[in-house]
């Protein structure tokens, strides 16, 4: 579902941010992606939804390899790629629900399809009475929720998630993690780039390490 070999993403600059990376996350996996700040974590995330292109080697994401994607297959790759932030840029002149809706507008979908789909991912996180309130009148922890509801809303085989936990206590933490297990429990790819290494050795899941760029780990932390 997610193959990186011997990639290499070298910027502009001249900052060599990953070399020689090789992974393989099957279809229905769920993996953690660690390292240190600077290791390269957002950078492998933006070589797969295509934000960055890699310098050497391949990304391949769903059988589609990336660096030879003409530009116009973009937007169908993201479909296949649902995405949450660690400040889950919510819009604040506006519902949870138009919030979630987003996605599917930009799709073109139906209204009476987009109300089904939106208050399915609204129910999975647990959010579906608040659904007519502003989203800056949410707790920290019910706002990633609906950015989680958002980047699920169109049914996307694989999800990432750029340190979604970074400003919630452990409970909290421990709760939005549930969430991706649970989505994950029913067919989606997960990858999940966190700094909290208590609550991913708690996990006990596959744990991708990045060290100044190179894959230093890949496996269950003992
Ligand atoms: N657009 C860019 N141009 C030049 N250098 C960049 C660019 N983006 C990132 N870098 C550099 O590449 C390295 C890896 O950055 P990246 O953001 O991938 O790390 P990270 O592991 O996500 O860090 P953090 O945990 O602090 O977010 C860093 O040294 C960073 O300064």
């Amino acid at each position: 579902m997610i193959h990186f070999s011997n990639v290499f993403k070298r910027y502009e600059s001249g900052h060599e941010a990953l070399q020689n990376v090789n992974f393989l996350l099957n279809e229905g996996e769920m993996a953690f992606l660690t390292g240190h700040s600077g290791a390269g974590k957002s950078t492998l995330l933006k070589l797969i939804m295509r934000m960055e292109v890699a310098t050497r080697g391949q990304v391949v994401i769903d059988g589609i390899p990336l660096n030879t994607m003409k530009k116009r297959y973009v937007p169908y790759l993201r479909r296949k790629v649902g995405v949450v932030f660690q400040d889950h840029q919510l819009l604040f002149d506006r519902s949870v629900y138009d919030n979630v809706a987003l996605p599917l507008i930009i799709e073109g979908m139906r209204p009476q399809d987009i109300a089904k789909r939106v208050r399915a991912a609204l129910d999975k996180v647990g959010l579906l009475s608040k659904e007519k309130m502003n989203p800056i009148l949410l707790s920290g922890g019910e706002q990633q929720r609906v950015g989680i509801a958002r980047a699920v809303v169109n049914k996307p085989p694989i999800l990432l998630a750029d340190e979604p936990t970074g400003n919630l206590d452990p409970q909290l933490s421990a709760e939005i993690m549930q969430l991706f297990r649970q989505f994950n429990a029913v067919g989606v790819t997960v990858l999940i780039a966190s700094h909290d290494i208590d609550l991913i050795s708690r996990m006990r899941m596959r744990m991708l390490a990045l060290r100044q760029g190179s894959l230093a780990h890949d496996g269950v932390m003992a």
